[in-house]
């Protein structure tokens, strides 16, 4: 696990662009996520935030630049830093398996209790016997306040709930680093507050570090520490940093307007 007084980035985006094609979405991205940060993508719809999450957990090639891995994240590598597109198959599979992703809807098999969602991802990578999986399914979905529910259906519970067992898969395999795409998106603002409050736990109880697209002011302030801001007009990156600072530092009026919902002059 990531020392939290370390100096190192846990991630490093080097002049990154992003494009599908010939069409650029984001171009000369540079920015450091360090170990145990809560880290914001932000920006406008159609920005490219779900695209940068991609490039992070393997699903998109860079169009130019690197992605960097600090190597603490994967067992037996001396040099400091892995870099993730330029590696082996092999490699990039072993670091994947130090991230949990919660995608934006969940995505849990809705043919299986919450418990079997879980054990998928621990009878895939791990040698555990039946039992200790269903054991560790059940110890995860305490971690997320949904012990007692290892026997229902995803359509059984609510919406906040299906987020938090979505959370509980993410973080079967004890990840290092969690990438979470819009996770309150759908919630009520209790629930999402709810989640915000879990997010926050988890970085403190189990020091891993969070990446995290959503554009939900309140959560942006209430869990965020640092972020990207990506501008859709410019395709690049206006500012990165703690948005509690951005809001009435930045020198982007864009920056300081999409976080003040418009009122930033
Ligand atoms: N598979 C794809 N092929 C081509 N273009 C794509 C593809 N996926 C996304 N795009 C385009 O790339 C741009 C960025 O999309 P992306 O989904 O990353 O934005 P976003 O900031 O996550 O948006 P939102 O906040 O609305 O979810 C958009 O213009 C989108 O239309």
């Amino acid at each position: 696990m990531a020392d939290k007084q370390s100096s190192k980035s846990a991630i490093k985006t080097e002049q990154l662009t992003m494009a599908y094609g010939d069409y650029v979405v984001q171009k000369n991205l540079t920015f450091d996520i360090k170990p145990q940060d809560i880290f914001i993508i932000m920006g406008s719809s159609g920005c490219g935030k779900s695209t940068l999450l991609k490039h992070f957990i393997g699903l998109k090639e860079p169009a130019e630049g690197r992605i960097l891995y600090q190597s603490s994240t994967v067992a037996g590598r001396q040099s400091d830093y892995i870099d993730f597109w330029q590696s082996e198959e092999s490699q990039r599979q072993q670091l994947m398996q130090r991230c949990g992703v919660l995608y934006q809807s969940g995505a849990l098999w809705s043919s299986m209790t919450l418990a079997e969602n879980i054990a998928l991802p621990l009878g895939e990578y791990t040698d555990l016997p039946e039992r200790d999986i269903m054991h560790l399914a059940s110890l995860k979905l305490a971690l997320v306040g949904l012990n007692g529910f290892e026997d229902y259906y995803p359509a059984e519970i609510s919406g906040g709930m299906r987020k938090r067992a979505g959370l509980a898969r993410a973080l079967a395999l004890e990840p290092d680093i969690l990438f979470l795409d819009e996770p309150s998106a759908g919630l009520d603002p209790i629930s999402a507050r709810l989640l915000d409050d879990l997010i926050l736990q988890l970085r403190d109880n189990l020091g891993c570090t969070l990446v995290v697209v959503t554009h939900e002011l309140a959560s942006i302030f209430t869990i965020g520490n640092n972020s990207v801001f990506l501008d859709a007009e410019t395709k690049t990156m206006l500012a990165t940093g703690d948005p509690n600072e951005l809001v009435k530092h930045s020198e982007h009026e864009t920056v300081r307007k999409f976080l003040t919902r418009g009122d930033g002059e």
